[in-house]
């Protein structure tokens, strides 16, 4: 039988936005893989998240985001742990549940730079495929094995939109409509 092979893009999705379903889409594409697990992280490994939005607003504008694709799924497996979301320890903790899913990591290009400095890394490149997509601003290089795919490239990021949020600045088209409701009924990022 042949594995199921199925692309992971981890992330804080604070808020989710184009580009990762953008990169999402096409790397499903590209690759032609089973399904796209969005896989939103408890405690972000290198970063310290100061926007005040719950866990649960997180989930809910994921499903927001997703809900018309049917190959894009959540997975949740990082929210059932407390501290840092290691990429390493949940890799090993899904294919413990799932041992015949060949798992492709999606990172786009900042995150392929700070791969040197992620937990466990040389363990962790021989559990996954690691798929680099460009980002602006960032190099796609790396001393470990990394394929690459060229997405459309786009100059948005969680930080612009709560950025503009904050400024009370139009955040129409770079994001869903279904999630930009959220974000205005919840008065998320306001402050
Ligand atoms: N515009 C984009 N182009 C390519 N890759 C992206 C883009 N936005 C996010 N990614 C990738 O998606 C994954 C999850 O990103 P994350 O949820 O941290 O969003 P972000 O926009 O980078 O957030 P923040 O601005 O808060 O740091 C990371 O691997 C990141 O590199
Ligand atoms: O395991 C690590 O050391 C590690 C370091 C940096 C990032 N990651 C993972 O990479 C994904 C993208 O991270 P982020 O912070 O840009 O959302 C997300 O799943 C993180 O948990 C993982």
């Amino acid at each position: 039988m042949q594995k199921q092979r199925i692309g992971i893009l981890g992330g804080t999705f604070d808020p989710p936005h184009l580009g990762h379903l953008v990169i999402a889409n096409e790397v499903l594409h590209t690759l032609k893989l089973d399904q796209i697990a969005f896989m939103p992280n408890q405690e972000p490994p290198h970063k310290v998240r100061k926007s005040g939005t719950t866990e649960s607003d997180r989930v809910r504008m994921l499903e927001l985001a997703i809900r018309d694709n049917p190959f894009f799924v959540i997975e949740k497996i990082e929210l059932e742990r407390q501290g840092k979301s290691y990429s390493l320890d949940t890799i090993k903790m899904l294919k413990e549940r799932n041992p015949d899913v060949e798992y492709y990591f999606i990172i786009g290009a900042d995150m392929v730079e700070y791969l040197p400095k992620w937990h466990g890394i040389e363990e962790l490149a021989e559990l996954v495929t690691f798929i680099g997509v460009n980002r602006p601003d960032y190099a796609l290089e790396s001393p470990y094995p990394v394929q690459y795919i060229e997405v459309p490239q786009m100059d948005i990021s969680s930080t612009l939109i709560r950025e503009r949020c904050k400024k009370s600045f139009s955040i129409k088209y770079l994001l869903p409509d279904n999630v930009i409701h959220y974000i205005e009924e919840n008065g998320l990022y306001e402050s």
